[in-house]
Formats: C-alpha cells, structure tokens, sequence
C-alpha cells in the first residue's frame, strides 16, 4: 500500500476514547523496546513520526494512526517494563485486554519480538492469549540486522519450536533499519484488513 497521510488521531486508555469511525485496525503488541514504534514509521514511511525512544517504556497509551482514513495501526504500550508500579501494571493489563478482547474492528495483530533472543515468557504467553481470543497473528522478529543472515533460519526453526504456530499464523523476518520484510508486513496486513 502506498501511504499518503497519516495522522495520529487518537490516544486512549479506554473505549469511549477510541476513534468512531470504523476503519479496520491493526495492532502492534510486543516487549517494551522491541521495535514497534519504528515498525509503525517504516511501514508509513516517515522516518520519526512514530516516536521512538532507547528508553523503555515511551508509549503508555493506545495510540490511534489513521492511515489514509482507510485503517488504523494501534500501537500497544509494550510489556515486560520492569520499573513500573504494580499499579500502572495492573492498569495497563486492563487497558490491554480490553481493547484485544472486545474490539470489533481489531483484524489482526503484529506480535513483535526480538529476533537475537528467544521469544520471552511474556512473548508466549501474549501469543497464547492471542490465540485464544481466535485474533488472527503475525509473529515478526525484528532487529534482524543484528543477526548475520546465515542464522535466520535457525531463527525460524527456534520460533516455530517455542511458539505453537496456530494454523493460518504466519512468522516474517524484520528489520526496520534495513526495511527487510516491510512489503511482507504490507501483504498481511493488507490480506487481514480487506485495504489496498
Ligand atoms: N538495529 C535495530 N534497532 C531497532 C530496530 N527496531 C527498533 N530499533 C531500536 O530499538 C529501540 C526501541 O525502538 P522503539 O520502536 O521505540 O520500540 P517500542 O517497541 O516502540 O518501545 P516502547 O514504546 O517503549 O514499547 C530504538 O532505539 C530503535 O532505534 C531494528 O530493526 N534494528
Ligand atoms: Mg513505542
């Protein structure tokens, strides 16, 4: 998809905030830090829209990106941020769950998880929880740039061992410094929503 206009419609922390209008949404949930941020600027191909940050942490609520008032990418606050407040985590968890689990418009999620490690005990668990709310997958290892290319396959055969694949679920390869797999993301995503 060509992306001509993008805005940041809305950040909400709970429904009555999220935006009316209808448009498919898809979601970009993973760790903090993982790279969903940068995602979301590669795929609009706007360098710094999305803000990203080497601190963990930056995103603290659902942001809204309309795209070309055709969809929305829903960018999740990521997990596994140790310095918060039992609290804030509670809250968060709430904020999370409610939008995966009662959002009609939500089409599809991007599951993002560091291609240098092994998928977390959080990244499994989120995965497992995906899957049993039936919401349609997308495993994508980013920051494959820091892996030589002669282990990328060891990096599937890893995540195919340690995640259970559901049927129709797919893994990409990433990298948003280098944009590998960006017309794969593209392809799901557009495959998922319906938009061209
Ligand atoms: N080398 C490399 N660095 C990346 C890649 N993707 C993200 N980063 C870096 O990782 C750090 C975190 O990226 P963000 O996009 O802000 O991560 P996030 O998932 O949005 O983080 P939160 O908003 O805290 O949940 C930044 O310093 C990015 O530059 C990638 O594909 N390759
Ligand atoms: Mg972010």
């Amino acid at each position: 998809m060509d992306v001509h206009n993008v805005n940041i419609d809305i950040s909400a922390v709970e429904p009555k905030q999220y935006p009316a209008n209808g448009y498919p949404e898809i979601a970009l949930v993973g760790r903090s830090n993982v790279g969903k941020s940068s995602l979301t600027n590669v795929l609009i191909n706007r360098n710094g829209y999305a803000r990203t940050s080497n601190k963990p942490g930056k995103t603290q609520t659902l942001n809204f990106y309309n795209i070309d008032e055709k969809l929305f990418f829903v960018d999740i606050p990521g997990y596994g941020y140790a310095k918060i407040s039992k609290a804030q985590r509670a809250k968060w968890g709430q904020m999370i769950e409610t939008y995966l689990t009662t959002r009609k418009q939500l089409k599809g999620v991007v599951l993002l998880i560091d291609g240098r490690r092994e998928p977390s005990q959080d990244d499994i668990q989120m995965y497992e929880f995906l899957k049993y709310y039936e919401i349609p997958t997308l495993l994508l290892a980013t920051k494959m740039d820091k892996t030589p290319k002669s282990k990328w396959n060891k990096e599937i055969s890893v995540l195919n061992k340690t995640v259970d694949l559901a049927e129709g679920d797919e893994i990409q390869l990433f990298s948003a410094l280098s944009k590998y797999g960006k017309e794969e993301v593209w392809n799901w995503i557009e495959s998922k929503t319906g938009v061209k």
